[in-house]
């Protein structure tokens, strides 16, 4: 910005001086000046997207040499080095191809720019040997040297131009962010405050909750109605795409409702400072999320307990060897988790959940990567978690008095209907409503229900897989 004014600048003041010392030199500006901004502008409009397209071409590259670093054993065993070289080789090429259109670009207008400094030059040169006896020797030695100058000047003062418009883009850019709706206030920003010792249960209400992603949307969740007591366990179950992800995301106020309220222990939730609201829920969800850092920074990111409780939860999501054999609590954690397993990462976001100590835990099919030994055992954990007889730190939980009480709630979206056939509570939705609802066996018992088809079918699959193994 600062580059393109001073150059401005010093074009104009030899310009001036050149008008100055010899004045017949005006009207060879006028057109020169016309044609200097139509080649501006053109120029500035093709280079725009030229960038534009040379920067698109550039992602993939950057994306196709780190999946390419993150997949180099897959890549290896496949021995696919030849494809993925050859990818590369042609996302490379194609950026190349618009860098190099880039650069002609430039070369275009810097050409003619030049030319258009030189007839300058020449006009004010020739235009003074003809009235040389009028003129001060001086005056045209000084606005010579000056003119001179002007052929590299011009080519930068257009090019820097050209980039103050295109980092203006930027600008207009953070400019559309600051226009974004926001989330509702956190407490600080002055969210309301929940009544003190809020919330003393997990209790969860809807009451005939209508929820869509965006205004304008068709609603995904449709006159939802239920109640889950305090220390309760409860299993969401339907068919992909019936809501069942939805349903947790309005708890967390992560989409929102249009019609209905949740009650979180008696109190709306809409009516509560969005960060207060999340602290009292936990969620896995399907894609488990790590940051580099050590094993201890992404357990505990606040560094709030003792390494005894680290291990202890370890413990009781199954991860004490792995973790030891790994180094450790002090260990470093790869970008993403890498140098876990899927499922190790998974049993480690449980864990990292499970120390929140939160009133609400939800698991989105939290272990679909893990065995079905390992998945039982996380689950009857969990269970224990939610019905308050274990609690991080060893002390068992003062509200423990099971369902009915206080304790947690305990929601789980599992893809194993087995795992989910101990919970106290079953929700069934099917398009985004509520067909079925109860204690699983009272569930599979009811002929011709839903959930008694569900199982039906997922142990007619498992019979039949058994028998292929066979
Ligand atoms: N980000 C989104 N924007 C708009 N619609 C969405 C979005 N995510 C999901 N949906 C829609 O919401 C409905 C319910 O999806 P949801 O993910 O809650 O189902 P689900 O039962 O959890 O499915 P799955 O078992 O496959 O995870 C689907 O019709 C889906 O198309």
């Amino acid at each position: 910005m600062f580059d393109s004014f001073q150059i401005g600048c010093m074009v104009l003041g030899s310009l001036v001086l050149m008008a100055i010392a010899v004045p017949v030199v005006l009207p060879v500006f006028l057109p020169l000046l016309i044609i200097f901004v139509l080649l501006r502008r053109r120029y500035i409009v093709t280079s725009r997207e030229v960038k534009r397209l040379e920067a698109i071409t550039r992602s993939p590259v950057y994306a196709s040499f780190s999946a390419t670093l993150k997949g180099l054993p897959t890549i290896r065993a496949y021995g696919a080095q030849h494809r993925f070289h050859d990818s590369f080789l042609s996302l490379l090429t194609l950026n190349g191809s618009w860098w190099y259109a880039f650069l002609s670009t430039s070369r275009w207008v810097g050409f003619r720019l030049d030319v258009i400094a030189a007839v300058t030059l020449a006009a004010g040169v020739f235009l003074a040997m003809a009235i040389r006896d009028r003129i001060s020797a001086a005056i045209l030695a000084l606005a010579l040297t000056q003119v001179l100058q002007l052929t590299g000047m011009l080519q930068w003062w257009v090019r820097q131009t050209a980039e103050v418009e295109n980092a203006m883009t930027s600008v207009e850019r953070m400019l559309e962010y600051t226009e974004l709706s926001q989330e509702p206030p956190r407490l600080k920003e002055g969210g309301k405050a929940p009544p003190p010792g809020w919330p003393a249960s997990g209790a969860i209400t809807y009451s005939d909750v209508w929820a869509s992603y965006r205004p304008g949307l068709p609603p995904v969740l449709r006159r939802l109605s239920f109640s889950l007591p305090g220390g309760c366990s409860c299993g969401v179950v339907g068919r992909t795409g019936s809501g069942k992800s939805s349903l947790m995301l309005t708890l967390f106020r992560l989409i929102s409702v249009d019609q209905g309220t949740i009650f979180l222990d008696g109190l709306d939730t809409s009516s509560v400072a969005l960060d207060v609201l999340r602290r009292q829920l936990a969620i896995i969800p399907q894609d488990p999320v790590l940051f580099s850092g050590t094993l201890r920074s992404n357990l505990d990111p606040w560094d709030r307990h003792s390494d005894a409780d680290l291990w202890e939860v370890l413990g009781a999501v199954q991860l004490k060897p792995a973790i030891s054999e790994a180094g450790g609590l002090a260990a470093p954690m790869s970008e993403a988790g890498d140098n876990l397993s899927v499922g190790q990462r998974q049993l480690f976001c449980l864990a990292r959940a499970l120390l929140q100590d939160a009133k609400v835990l939800a698991l989105d099919e939290a272990t679909a990567n893990v065995d079905r030994a390992t998945d039982a055992l996380i689950q009857s954990a969990v269970r224990d978690f939610a019905h308050g007889a274990r609690r991080i730190g060893g002390a068992a939980a003062a509200d423990a008095d099971g369902p009915g009480g206080g304790g947690r709630v305990l929601l789980v979206i599992a893809h194993r209907i087995d795992t989910i056939l101990d919970t106290d509570q079953l929700l069934v939705l099917s398009n985004g409503e509520l067909v079925e609802s109860g204690p699983p066996g009272e569930l599979q018992r009811r002929a011709g229900g839903v959930f008694a088809g569900m199982v039906d079918a997922a142990r007619a699959a498992a019979a039949q897989h058994e028998e292929g193994a066979h």
